[in-house]
Order: C-alpha cells, then structure tokens, then sequence
C-alpha cells in the first residue's frame, strides 16, 4: 500500500457546548483509492470534513498531510495552498455555484489562480478538457448558465472545479444525495473513474453504505463519532460485524415501531439509541409483522 496522503490520528472534536462530534477517529486516504466515510445523520461525517478541511479546529488528535502535522496549520497562504490541494465537493451543486456566472466562467477562474503557466487560449482550451473529463459536452454548456443545467450536470460542474485546480484530495460530502436516483450512479463511476485516472485520494462520505460499493476500496462505519468497524468495502457491506453496520444495511424505513426490544415495539431512531449501549436482541418485525432478526434481514 503507498503512503497516506492524508492521515488522521486519534481525531476528535468536542464543541463548545459539550457535543462531542468526533472521538479518536483514525483514517488514512491513499492516491487512487476512495474510503467511504459512512453514517447517519449527526455521526459526525460533516465535522471529520470540517476539520479535514480547516474549517474546524480539532479539540485533539492530528492531520498529516503526506506525512508532515499539518494540525496546527495557520496564515493565509499556507492555508491556501492547503485548500488548493485538498478540495471538496458539497452536496447541493446549486448552492456551491454562482448563480451569476456561466460554466465557462467557475472553471476558468480557478485556472487563471492556481494555472499561471496558462494563457488564455490555454485556459480555454483546459476548461474544455475539464468539461469532457466530467463528460459533459463543452460546445453547448460552455456559456449556460447554473439555472440552465439540471442537477447532475451541475455536480459535473462543481467536479470539474475541484479538478482544475489539480487537487491530491477530494472530499465529496453527500456528492449524490440531491440528485435524481436516476443518475446518481453515473456520477459516482465518474468520481471513481476520475480519482483512478488523476491519483486522487477520494473520501466519499454518505448516509447510504450501499452507494460505497460503486466508489470506495475501504470504508469506515462512523456512530455517534467513533469508527466502529472498517476495512475493505465488500468485507464490512458482506460480512459486517457491528450492529450498527448491519442496521445501515439493513435499510428500514423510519416509520412505526419496526423494532422488538425484548418485547416492546421501539422505532428505529430508538433501536439506534439502543445499539449505543450495546448490541443486545433486535429484532425486525416490519411491514408484515414477520419477525426477522437484523441478520436474517442481512443475510436475505
Ligand atoms: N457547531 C456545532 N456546535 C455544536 N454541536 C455541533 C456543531 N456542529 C455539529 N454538532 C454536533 O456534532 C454531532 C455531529 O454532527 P455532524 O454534522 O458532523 O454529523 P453528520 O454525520 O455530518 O450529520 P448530517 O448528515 O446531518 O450533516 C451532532 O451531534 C451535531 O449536533
């Protein structure tokens, strides 16, 4: 295995308020490979991005950015540099583009920044690139504006930002999430194509550990802040240990009181609470009322 390119150790954050968001959480992203950081809402996937990214101080542990403690980074243009190299891709690609600006215009602005080796026809000729490299087709999008492309094509857009500036990280928060179940899968073998072909190292972050087979080689299972289980993708989809694994995977709507703890009905919100303190009897008996361990739905 090559060297992390970017590594944390014993990573934690507790906010002000006494939240405690993150609790010694350890991972490594290595070029060309993605790790899918995996967890429901408030596991603190966002915070470990946050932190990742300097946007969030940690409370302790540390970040190494190819090797060196970069924890403590501070003044402007080394935290510059730092978020030229790693980059990130948000969840809501409209919010994440200007709505005053066409296609042409966010990518060949990062180019003028951080490419000074380009000209201007350079710089055309590289946005274009870009474009086809996210496999949009640059004649007709060129000169669109954000409102006038449709929510894959505009993750396409905010992918291809973060590329322009050649990027060693790629930090993808819920990249997916918002866009048509139709087309989320051609985005992610994008992301997996493009983190492949250009060595980048890609955390794929999501609520949705099935989507982790189709970009990452690893994945780490986030609850309540710790990382309890991880390892190659289709070990921990196929054979997860946890229980709080095998509940993602399980897939059960939110709704009633699907769950038997030991003879009360709870819902799956509380059989989550539950599996904090420790694995006990879970049993599944939803729609149907045909009860069903969490394994045996697994299994099926
Ligand atoms: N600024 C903050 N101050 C206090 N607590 C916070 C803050 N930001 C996040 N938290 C808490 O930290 C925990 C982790 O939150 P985080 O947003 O990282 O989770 P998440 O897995 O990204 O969830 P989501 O998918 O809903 O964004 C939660 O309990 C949250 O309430």
């Amino acid at each position: 295995m090559t060297t992390p390119v970017l590594q944390t150790e014993k990573l934690s954050m507790v906010f002000p308020n006494g939240n405690k968001a993150l609790d010694a959480v350890d991972l490594s992203l290595h070029p060309g490979r993605a790790l899918a950081l995996v967890g429901e809402s408030g596991s603190g996937k966002s915070t470990c991005a946050k932190l990742l990214t300097h946007m969030l101080r940690p409370t302790s542990g540390r970040i190494l950015f190819q090797g060196r403690d970069i924890t403590g980074l501070s003044g402007r243009r080394e935290l510059l540099e730092y978020r030229r190299v790693v980059q990130m891709v948000f969840q809501d690609p409209f919010a994440a583009l200007n709505p005053a600006h066409t296609v042409a215009h966010h990518l060949a602005r990062p180019l003028a920044l951080h490419r000074p080796d380009l000209d201007r026809a350079g710089r055309g000729a590289e946005v274009r690139a870009l474009l086809t490299q996210v496999e949009l087709d640059a004649d007709s999008l060129l000169h669109r504006f954000p409102h006038e492309l449709s929510g894959g094509q505009r993750q396409r857009v905010s992918l291809a930002r973060a590329l322009a500036v050649n990027p060693a990280v790629i930090i993808a928060d819920e990249p997916t999430s918002m866009l048509d179940v139709s087309i989320r899968l051609s985005v992610l073998d994008t992301l997996q194509r493009l983190k492949a072909e250009r060595d980048i190292a890609l955390l794929y972050i999501t609520h949705d550990i099935a989507t982790a087979r189709y970009v990452a080689e690893e994945t780490a299972v986030l609850f309540r802040g710790r990382v309890v289980e991880s390892g190659p993708t289709a070990a921990v989809i196929d054979g997860p240990r946890h229980p709080y694994t095998r509940l993602l995977l399980s897939a059960v709507p939110d709704a009633g009181r699907p769950f038997d703890a030991g003879g009360s009905l709870i819902s799956r919100a509380d059989a989550v609470r539950r599996l904090s303190e420790g694995p006990g009897d879970l049993v599944y008996v939803g729609p149907g009322h045909k009860a069903r361990t969490v394994d045996e739905r697994v299994a099926a």
